[in-house]
């Protein structure tokens, strides 16, 4: 039996009286391609905040690789290996993807950003990078300024560097965000390209791609878990299909 690398048991978050996650158990094992969806308002961002440690939980417990790390900072669990993709748009537009992905590199070995201009001389970096880039589809685009870089390309970097980090466990937060759905089986292939004992949990809204690449599909409700499964099963499941269609009715309402 393979173990959980991301284990989250029971885990509940209020704010005020509004329960937004309400008893959630859940585990990811090196491998897991999983997805989590759910309607507006589900709760997705707020189950993430608090396994990634940006937001406290009111009860419940996350561990990683057995450890518990509920009140680890979200600083010591990236550096466990429990990673999310973070958005490009936050990051220095006239620095190229190669730079960017050096400076996540020396992140990770703890160098300090003075050290940049010396950068070229740690030892096998050139080769990691060009791993990432490469793994990630983005060679040609090596020397292209982030801030010109067009949507997919940016979820393609954005990915690379989550992966400079060497994750464990792997969160993607919409890693088809403004990508046209024209463009998405591009993230896709990169997609499966990830290392395979990775454990990946997808939050993502172009459903196509969520079934394409899922796995196992969790679907969120009102902060509850309201059933996991395959594709089919989750497609096929009346519950899914009533969360959803409720919710469009009360958008539109
Ligand atoms: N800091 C907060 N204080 C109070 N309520 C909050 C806070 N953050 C989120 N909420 C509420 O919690 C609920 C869940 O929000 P959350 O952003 O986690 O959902 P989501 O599934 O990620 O939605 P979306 O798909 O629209 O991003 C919403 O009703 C939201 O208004």
């Amino acid at each position: 039996m393979t173990t959980a690398l991301l284990e989250v048991e029971g885990l509940s978050k209020n704010f005020g009286g509004l329960q937004v996650s309400s008893d959630i158990t859940l585990d990811l094992k090196a491998g897991d391609r999983c997805a989590l969806i759910g309607p507006n308002g589900a709760g997705k961002t707020t189950f993430v905040n608090l396994v990634t440690g940006v937001l406290a939980p009111t009860a419940g417990t996350i561990r990683l690789e057995g450890q518990d790390v509920t009140t680890l900072s979200a600083e010591a669990r990236v550096r466990r290996g429990l990673i999310r993709s973070f958005q490009v748009a936050r990051l220095f537009r006239s620095m190229t993807v190669r730079e960017h992905l050096e400076l996540a590199v020396l992140e990770r070995e703890r160098k300090t950003f003075r050290l940049f201009a010396s950068v070229r001389r740690m030892p096998g970096l050139a080769d990691e990078v060009a791993g990432l880039l490469d793994a990630m589809g983005l060679t040609a685009a090596a020397d292209t300024p982030v801030g010109t870089l067009a949507y997919g390309q940016q979820r393609l970097l954005e990915i690379a560097l989550a992966l400079a980090l060497k994750p464990k466990v792997l969160i993607l937060d919409e890693p088809a965000a403004g990508v046209p759905h024209s463009e998405s089986h591009r993230i896709l292939d990169a997609l499966d390209r990830l290392p395979a004992d990775l454990a990946v949990l997808m939050i993502e809204h172009d459903m196509d791609l969520v079934f394409r690449f899922a796995r196992r599909i969790i679907v969120l409700a009102q902060g509850r878990l309201l059933c996991s499964g395959t594709a089919q099963e989750i497609a096929a499941d009346p519950r899914v299909r009533d969360v959803y269609l409720g919710s469009r009715a009360h958008v539109q309402a």
